[in-house]
């Protein structure tokens, strides 16, 4: 039996077993957490505790860096939006006074390191990453987390598909050359609850969907049902947390939701997060899929497309164009 979630009083998070043989069950599960709840957790997601170990090692030791050093690759100051931005730098809450985390951010490349005949295919939104120094081993460990990552990405997109009533193969021919933005996070302890300033401001994601390992042991993760309560997203072990983004709710015209969400990190100790979010190829138009429309449901959003949507979007979070 698959339970069936209600989008207004959800109380928890669904988890769903990737493992599971019976796929018409496992696609009515994704599908009930994608309309109903729109964050589901992930087991059996094919990510190595090697991986994550490793990531996890190399930030810590990247975050504990002299601020200077790391501001030499400010978000700012790069092409493509990659790098590092500092403590209460950015805002996802226009409400909010700043986030309490500080991040580096990266996109797709092959571990040995793009060919020079690649150089042409690093289009707009992908752009070269930048590296810091130090650590020495900081790019390989992020990269080596972000391809593991990246592939259970690929595996989602036939469920999500399936979800829609869509051949599996639906989203193929539209993620061939995929933005794909990988973020490490490093939150701060913070002292006392404030409502202006949280680990990260209440929002939603802006893409098709994230994966989203964080810290074990420190809750943080909150997650806002439809009546306006707060629902905690603990981190469970074995498992990563699966959430749609605003570009899924907008092709969907809201069969998917893209749910608020917000983080504080009150646990007094440091917590450290990896969110990798999965768009769609620059060009892709946003336009409702058929399914998603009906005399009750007609198209909710403007057609754009995807890169478009997803360029203003960061133009407005970090307040600068490129
Ligand atoms: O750190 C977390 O748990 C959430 C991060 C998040 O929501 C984001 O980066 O969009
Ligand atoms: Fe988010």
């Amino acid at each position: 039996m698959i339970p069936i979630h209600d989008a207004a009083t959800f109380s928890q998070i669904p988890i769903i077993d990737l493992a599971l043989e019976d796929t018409t069950a496992l696609v009515a599960a994704v599908r009930d957490a994608c309309v109903n709840v729109g964050f589901l957790y992930v087991r059996n997601h094919g990510i190595s505790p090697g991986a994550i170990a490793g990531v996890l090692a190399a930030m810590q030791d990247y975050f504990s860096l002299p601020l200077p050093e790391k501001a030499k690759l400010d978000i700012r100051s790069t092409p493509h939006f990659k790098g590092y931005n500092a403590v209460l730098t950015s805002n996802n809450d226009p409400a909010g006074h700043g986030d309490l985390h500080e991040g580096f951010e990266f996109g797709f490349e092959p571990l040995e390191g793009w060919l020079d005949a690649d150089e042409v295919r690093a289009g707009a939104m992908e752009g070269r990453n930048v590296w810091p120094d130090r650590p020495e081993e900081f790019r390989e460990a992020c990269l080596t987390y972000y391809h593991e990552a990246f592939a259970l990405g690929r595996r989602m997109y036939p469920l999500f598909a399936q979800a829609l009533g869509l051949a599996p193969d639906f989203f193929d021919d539209k993620t061939r050359r995929a933005a794909a933005i990988m973020r490490v996070l490093h939150y701060p302890p913070q002292p006392a609850p404030d409502e202006k300033v949280l680990g990260i401001g209440a929002h939603t994601d802006f893409e098709c969907f994230t994966v989203l390992w964080q810290q074990p042991g420190i809750q943080a993760l909150q997650v806002c049902n439809a009546a306006g309560e707060w629902i905690d997203a603990p981190p469970l072990e074995g498992t990563l947390v699966v959430n749609l983004g605003d570009q899924f709710a907008r092709w969907t015209n809201d069969v998917f939701k893209s749910t608020v969400h917000r983080a504080a990190n009150l646990s007094g100790a440091r917590r450290y997060s990896i969110p990798l979010f999965f768009g769609t190829d620059y060009d892709v138009l946003l336009e409702p899929i058929p399914s998603c429309i009906s005399e009750d449901r007609p198209p909710r959003y403007e057609v754009v497309t995807a890169g478009e949507h997803v360029k203003a979007w960061l133009e407005a979070a970090y307040g600068h164009k490129h």
